[in-house]
């Protein structure tokens, strides 16, 4: 498998094709990958060597069982487990390196420094490669790499651990290679990035998300490398890469902190475990561990595990029921978060009535116990109550000079929770509602069960009450589709989770009619967060993008300049033409060899109904509430489900005036319309959206 490099030329090199009119590159990448050889060829006799150590300690000690001593039997255990270790880490370094040899790097630059006169080569790729103390290629996530993404030729520079370093650069090149092989060389003289990206975008979609480190903007980059803020919220249009620039963003701090902090302090609280599925490439393929998923749903399991139960979230677009969507509606604002904050202010005065306790020679006043009260009213009540009934125990143990017997902790503590005139908290949030005086604002579908809305309202005040249990383990939390969450829920999650926060969404993509939550309120509750909006698309053509704005009035969104297909807005007969018709698209993708189509309807129940009719005759996946994976092919799903996803193809059927005409809808059509990365197609049976009436150039009979 060893390419010599051949000086001169690349026509020697067999795996190059002789287009490439770079000879430099070409030799530099033989090169590499022949130092790449040798050491995969190291990095698999060390695995080796490791692993024949291992077999020779285990067989020594089973063959010596009886005749060992506990002491040696001891170390040779210890000797085990350090072999093993030394063994996964060897086999990491002969995983990284065999990816990288299929694509060393992507891009060059090269820097003089304003001390040094000598120019250096920078090499950069996915990880770094350093062979016999050379360092010959730079990981994307190296201080210096990232002048590559902020920087055109000219003055530049990077934050170096010893501080700002300033240059020139002289060059930039891209690259692209693919399984060892060099498929094309940019010079920077020619727009690089965008040509680059326009590659990359126009290509048909990975199963699952990909990552980005040969194209990542400059806006996008600067969020990625914002090692600083405590808070990042990230506003961004539909296709904008927010997902991605998480995931990079993970990847960069995990790099920047290594020893700190590992993908186990990382956690992401996705809207459902298909959006889990389809971006859990992107940190392996960076070389990083899977970080943590969890949903809302999971946190308030663990959190009211044997206190209370709470029904499922109710699909608001299938849900008729006026009274439940205005107590929805009520619990969405920060507002209603205000509301509970004053109530909790005013709990001491509400739900605590103290008065003397006395044990035999000692007694403390009702005024006393009052005032302890008041000075801890940074912790919740019941631990307020502990600290005081310690303090009680302290001030008679000092009075105590006879040596009487003292009243046990238990005790004191019993008659101090006597003093409280609500016991628990789902007394205090009923409590709540008659102190608003709203009490048809809470209603139990069952004993001892809250309805979804209630759940981060209870626990809040469970915090307040009880306390909650924070994770202090995680020290990094990332916040994908902000928009869809109440200020409750943030508060609830600023108290269990005190760490640094990515939050991402956009809140023209919301998806809850009832949620009256804005981004002004988002920002309000995180006052002193890094606010950034990307209003740049990426995943979709420029056709697309011109006309999901337009549909959803978007004035903010860009689209990239990369041409495909206008959207076609397709009118039908009746709903059996309107079905044919979406079975003839879906023969001609089959026949075209694209790789995933996805037909986006309403609402859930509509999803289920056309996966019903379809699959009789297509093989096609239907991306339900309940399902865990995402696969390329022919997806039947709804709007909800298809949040965060995208596909090559869309179709969007039934977008009758009926189905689509309120503020609302205009936003399901918005998100439907910007899954599509390269071909768009709506259909209606008898009169269409008004949102689509201007657009009388996509209409086709
Ligand atoms: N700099 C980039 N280079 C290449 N591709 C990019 C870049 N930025 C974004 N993309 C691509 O654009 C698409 C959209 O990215 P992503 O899903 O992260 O966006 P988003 O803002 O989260 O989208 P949405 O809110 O619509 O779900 C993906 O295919 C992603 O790979």
């Amino acid at each position: 498998m060893n390419h010599k490099p051949q000086k001169g030329g690349h026509e020697a090199i067999p795996d190059v094709p002789s287009s490439i009119p770079f000879p430099d590159e070409v030799e530099h990448l033989a090169m590499i990958k022949e130092k790449m050889d040798t050491a995969v060829q190291t990095a698999n006799d060390n695995v080796k060597k490791i692993d024949k150590e291992y077999t020779a300690t285990k067989r020594y000690m089973a063959e010596y069982r009886g005749e060992i001593d506990p002491h040696e039997m001891f170390q040779n255990e210890l000797a085990l487990k350090q072999i093993d270790r030394t063994g996964a880490f060897a086999v990491g370094i002969w995983e990284k390196l065999a990816k990288l040899k299929e694509s060393p790097y992507f891009a060059r630059i090269d820097f003089h420094t304003n001390e040094d006169t000598e120019t250096m080569k920078h090499y950069i790729g996915r990880f770094a490669f350093t062979h016999e103390n050379q360092l010959l290629i730079l990981d994307w996530r190296a201080p210096i790499a990232s002048m590559f993404y902020d920087y055109e030729i000219g003055s530049a520079g990077y934050e170096a651990p010893m501080g700002r370093i300033e240059g020139k650069l002289t060059r930039k090149r891209q690259f692209k290679i693919k399984n060892g092989m060099l498929e094309y060389v940019i010079e920077s003289s020619i727009n690089i990035q965008d040509d680059v990206l326009q590659r990359e975008l126009s290509q048909t979609s990975d199963e699952k998300m990909k990552s980005i480190i040969a194209t990542i903007q400059k806006e996008q980059n600067q969020i990625i490398r914002n090692d600083k803020a405590k808070t990042i919220v990230i506003q961004g249009v539909a296709g904008s890469g927010k997902t991605s620039i998480a995931l990079h963003r993970i990847a960069f701090l995990l790099y920047r902190f290594k020893g700190r902090l590992s993908a186990n302090n990382v956690t992401i609280l996705s809207p459902n475990k298909v959006f889990g599925d389809y971006i859990a490439n992107v940190l392996p393929e960076l070389g990083e561990e899977p970080i943590c998923e969890q949903s809302f749903w999971n946190i308030a399991d663990t959190q009211l595990n044997g206190i209370i139960q709470f029904e499922p979230e109710k699909d608001p677009l299938e849900t008729e029921d006026a009274k439940w969507a205005e107590r929805v509606r009520f619990k969405s604002t920060l507002e209603f978060v205000r509301k509970m904050d004053q109530y909790i202010k005013e709990l001491p005065r509400l739900i605590f009535e103290s008065s003397d306790y006395t044990s035999g020679q000692f007694s403390v006043t009702a005024d006393w116990i009052q005032k302890r009260f008041f000075a801890y009213q940074s912790y919740p009540i019941k631990k307020r109550l502990e600290l005081i009934s310690n303090d009680i125990l302290d001030h008679f143990q000092s009075a105590n000079f006879m040596g009487y017997e003292l009243p046990r902790a238990k005790t004191v503590l019993k008659s101090l929770s006597a003093m409280l005139k609500i016991k628990n908290t789902l007394a205090l949030y009923k409590n709540f509602y008659q102190w608003l005086g709203l009490p048809h604002l809470l209603v139990l579908p069952k004993k001892q069960t809250l309805e979804w809305p209630d759940v981060f309202p209870f626990l809040y005040l469970q915090g307040a009450f009880q306390g909650l249990e924070e994770n202090k383990l995680m020290k990094h939390l990332v916040i994908d589709e902000m928009q869809d969450y109440t200020p409750i829920q943030y508060a609830v999650i600023n108290r269990l989770y005190t760490c640094q926060k990515t939050i991402l969404g956009d809140f023209g993509q919301s998806i809850n009619p009832n949620h009256l939550h804005t981004l002004a309120q988002l920002q309000e509750l995180y006052s002193d967060a890094c606010l950034v909006e990307l209003n740049k698309s990426y995943r979709s053509t420029y056709e697309i993008i011109t006309f999901a704005k337009s549909v959803g009035q978007v004035e903010k969104l860009e689209p990239m300049v990369r041409h495909g297909d206008v959207p076609k807005v397709i009118s039908c007969a009746n709903e059996q033409e309107e079905l044919q018709k979406i079975q003839g698209k879906l023969n001609d993708f089959l026949q075209s060899g694209g790789v995933s189509l996805g037909i986006i309807l309403k609402t859930n129940n509509a999803a289920k109904e056309m996966y019903d009719i379809l699959k009789q005759d297509y093989d096609v996946q239907h991306i339900s509430m309940d399902s865990t994976h995402f696969a390329n092919g022919i997806s039947i799903t709804s709007v909800q489900m298809s949040k965060g996803l995208e596909f090559d193809e869309v179709i969007v059927p039934d977008v009758r005036e009926e189905s689509y005409c309120s503020k609302y809808d205009r936003g399901l059509l918005y998100i439907a319309c910007t899954r599509a990365m390269h071909k768009l197609t709506l259909l209606y049976t008898g009169k269409p959206s008004h949102f689509l009436t201007s657009h009388v150039e996509n209409f086709e009979k």
